[in-house]
Order: structure tokens, then C-alpha cells, then sequence
């Protein structure tokens, strides 16, 4: 088998497009050259030694053949091997025409948010991640962007605010950070497309990761990634991925890259290419063990927000656009403070922002991930001060259950205990 792969003129990473497509668990572990015309799965490395593992070239310059032409590359922030192949093989896994990793997941969301000039605006949702709330008011403050904050499971709440000769951006997480809420990207996308031409669909895809669901196939235009979660899987980097549908979009965003110097390091592009690798056989049992700790909490009385269940209001939804609920759920007790028992009472649940990782987490949103955003604003928003945030990890579920209930338990929030509502 052969690859068709093509170098874009101006940069020295290449854009992928496979002849052919394997299922997805396939495609995350075999690696493939991005400028090797000849090498097929697993065969990847371009290097004199075929080595098995990418090679972290950990260089800033590259020697030039001459004074008038650089090689393929001449400087690591324009472009560096190490991160040409975690481009190219995370381009394969978000079926973008070409991808991009940079130093983080807001670090990906400010280069897509430098494509929306002064004087034009973005339509956001009104639940969402705490530091793009906070990079989304700075553009407001200090950019002259205004966003609008809707609520995206609603598409006729954000038709309502579109304007042709001023929306530049429709941005959506889905499911949403922290309540779990869910966007229709086809519709959305068709209606943006549709009434606003010169606007960007952008989703933020980090809760799904693409190995469950791929924006860019259900209409979007630009998808992007805390790497920094599921993708890596360890906890152990900092990483943002962004996958554009159009080679137009993707000169636009390596043009920002370039000039801001925010590409993803040598090591960390590494790092990155190796826990990618194992993206399927994670999300397979974190999910496993997110449905069964979900199960266990309704089953307790909590009101848990959670795809995976069937009385999720976007339950049918979020199955046309996924092929899984993810690991990541939240629960509300009615009561803050026994919320905060709760996260203080587990031992195995690591009280942690952040998720995606192997081990299990719990937090308060409101108090840890989403704190930036102002209390009023957080109130008019209708999120809940004592939701409680759970991301699933591989351990075992018995152990999980155990080490909860024994929380709850503590916390006095079992049913027949006086503080349960
Ligand atoms: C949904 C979502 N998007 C983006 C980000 C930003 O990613 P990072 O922490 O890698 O900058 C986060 C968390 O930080 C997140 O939860
Ligand atoms: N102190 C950080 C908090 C990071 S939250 C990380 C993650 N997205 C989550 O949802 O847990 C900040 O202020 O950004």
C-alpha cells in the first residue's frame, strides 16, 4: 500500500490523504511517514536506522543546502520531523486534510480565535470549558471580538444571533465541559453554512477524542483537542490538536503557528505520538467503567449528566454523531457542602482538575476547572455551585464503586441518610 502525500507549499508539514482507511483502533498504532511515498503502515520511519519509534529530532535549526533555499526544514518553530509525524498521523486519525499541534488546548483555541478579526463575532455556548470562557471575555476585552453565549443544544438560539456580515465563528463543545451537554453538529453546521458563508464551524472535541466522534465529518470545519487529555493519556504533557477540513483553513492556522510560535516541542510531539497510539484500548475501559459508575449513581437517586444515559435529554443525539458516551460524567447532590465531603472523602479518586487521564478524578467545577468564570455569571448560567465531576479511569471498577460509595457514605448522601434530598 502506498500513501498519497502531499507537501504544502509553504511549510514543511504535509497534509495526508490515505488511499486507504483502516477502523480506527488499526489506524491509531500504525504510524506512517508524513513525505514517505512508499512506506505502508508500521513501516514509517524515514531515517537511515528504520527505527521502530519516531525520532525526537531535538534541534531548533537545520543546515540549508544553499544561501538561497532551506531543505525540507529550517527552523523547529516553522516546522521540525518530530512533529511532522504526530501532524500527519493525528490528520489520518481526525480524517482533517491537514493537523496541527501546538503547546496546549487553549494555546489551539487562540489560534483558531486569531482567525476572527476586530469588529466580528462569535457565537459560543453558555456552558462550557472555564478557560475558554476566560480567553473568549479577553478577546471581547482586549480584541474588539464579541461572543455571544447561547445555549448550543437549542440550534434556533444560535440561528438567533448570527449575522451575516459580522459572525465569523460558531464554537462548540460537545458534550459540553462540565454538564455534559450536546450540540447537533450536522444541523448547526448547515445552518451557520448556510446563512453565514464566511463562517468557521469550530468544535472543541476534547471529551470524545476522535476516536469516538469526528466533527469533521458531521460538518464542521475545524476541530481541536486539549491534547493535554485523552489523546496523551498520562497526565504527563501539556499538548493542543487542531485538525482543519480545507487546505485554505489549514494554510490559515500554520500561518498563525508560524507566526506565534506556539508549536508543539520536539519531546512533547513524542510524547504525544506515543500515548496516542493507545487511545482506543483506554477510552474502551475508562467508558466501560464510566457506564457502570453512572449506573451506580442513578441508581442512588442523583441527577447525573451522562450521554451514556438513556434519560440524557440528547441521549438519541449524541449516538448519531458517537459511537460512545465517553468517561467523563457529573452529578449534582443538591447541597454544596456535602459535595465537598464527598470530593474530600474519596482516597482511589484523585481530587484533580483536568481528565482524559488512566487514573480516576474527581472534582468541583465549580470551584477548580470553571472558578474563572464570575459567580454571577455562573449563576445566570445555571451551573450548579455543588456538581460534582467525575472522569473515569482503567482501574478496577469494583475498587471505584467501593472507594464512592464509602465517600458517599462518609458524606452522609446514600439514600436514608438526613442530608440526601
Ligand atoms: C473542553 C476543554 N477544552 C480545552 C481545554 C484546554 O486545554 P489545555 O489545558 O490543554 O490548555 C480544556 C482543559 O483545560 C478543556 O476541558
Ligand atoms: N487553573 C487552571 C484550571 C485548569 S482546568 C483543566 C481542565 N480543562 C478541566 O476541565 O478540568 C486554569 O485556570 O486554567
Amino acid at each position: 500500500m502506498t500513501n498519497v502525500l502531499t507537501p504544502e507549499p509553504d511549510s514543511p508539514t504535509a497534509a495526508f490523504q490515505p488511499l486507504k482507511r483502516y477502523r480506527p483502533a488499526t489506524e491509531l498504532v500504525h504510524i506512517e511517514a508524513p513525505s514517505d511515498h512508499t512506506s505502508g503502515p508500521g513501516t514509517a520511519i524515514r531515517d537511515p536506522y528504520q527505527a521502530a519509534s519516531v525520532p525526537i529530532y531535538q534541534t531548533a535549526t537545520f543546515k540549508q543546502p544553499s544561501a538561497n533555499g532551506s531543505g525540507e526544514y529550517d527552523y523547529s518553530r516553522s516546522g521540525n520531523p518530530t512533529r511532522s509525524h504526530v501532524e500527519s498521523h493525528l490528520a489520518k486519525i481526525m480524517h482533517a486534510q491537514r493537523a496541527f499541534v501546538v503547546s496546549s488546548g487553549m494555546s489551539a483555541l487562540d489560534v483558531i480565535l486569531r482567525l476572527v478579526k476586530a469588529g466580528e463575532e462569535i457565537v459560543a455556548g453558555d456552558d462550557l470549558y472555564g478557560g475558554t470562557n476566560r480567553l473568549l471575555t479577553y478577546l471581547g476585552t482586549h480584541g474588539g471580538v464579541r461572543t455571544h453565549h447561547v445555549d448550543t443544544t437549542r440550534p434556533e438560539a444560535i440561528v438567533k444571533v448570527l449575522d451575516p456580515q459580522r459572525t465569523r465563528m460558531v464554537l462548540l463543545e460537545t458534550p459540553t465541559n462540565p454538564l455534559i451537554k450536546i450540540a447537533d453538529i450536522p444541523t448547526i453546521a448547515d445552518l451557520v453554512h448556510a446563512q453565514c458563508p464566511d463562517a468557521l464551524v469550530v468544535v472543541d472535541n476534547t471529551m470524545m477524542s476522535p476516536y469516538l466522534q469526528r466533527p469533521l465529518e458531521l460538518g464542521a470545519d475545524v476541530v481541536y483537542h486539549s491534547g493535554t487529555k485523552y489523546l496523551s493519556g498520562h497526565h504527563d504533557l501539556m499538548a493542543g490538536v487542531i485538525g482543519a477540513k480545507t487546505s485554505a483553513t489549514a494554510d490559515r492556522i500554520y500561518h498563525v503557528i508560524n507566526a506565534t510560535g506556539c508549536g508543539l516541542s520536539p519531546f512533547d510531539s513524542w510524547l504525544l505520538l506515543r500515548g496516542v497510539k493507545t487511545l482506543a484500548v483506554r477510552m474502551e475501559k475508562q467508558q466501560a467503567n464510566a457506564v457502570l459508575i453512572a449506573n451506580y449513581l442513578i441508581s442512588r437517586g442523583f441527577r447525573v449528566h451522562y450521554p451514556g444515559n438513556p434519560a440524557h435529554p440528547q441521549y438519541a443525539l449524541h449516538r448519531t454523531m458517537a459511537s460512545g458516551p465517553g468517561a467523563v460524567l457529573s452529578f449534582e447532590t443538591g447541597d454544596v457542602t456535602t459535595s465537598e465531603r464527598i470530593v474530600e472523602s474519596t482516597k482511589l479518586w484523585g481530587i484533580s482538575v483536568s481528565f482524559g487521564c488512566v487514573n480516576s478524578l474527581i472534582s468541583m467545577p465549580c470551584r477548580m476547572s470553571h472558578a474563572s468564570i464570575p459567580a454571577h455569571v455562573r449563576q445566570a448560567r445555571a451551573l450548579p455551585e455543588d456538581l460534582i465531576r467525575l472522569c473515569v479511569g482503567i482501574e478496577d471498577p469494583q475498587d471505584l464503586l467501593e472507594d464512592l460509595e464509602s465517600a458517599l457514605a462518609i458524606a452522609g448522601a446514600l439514600p436514608g441518610d438526613p442530608m440526601m434530598l
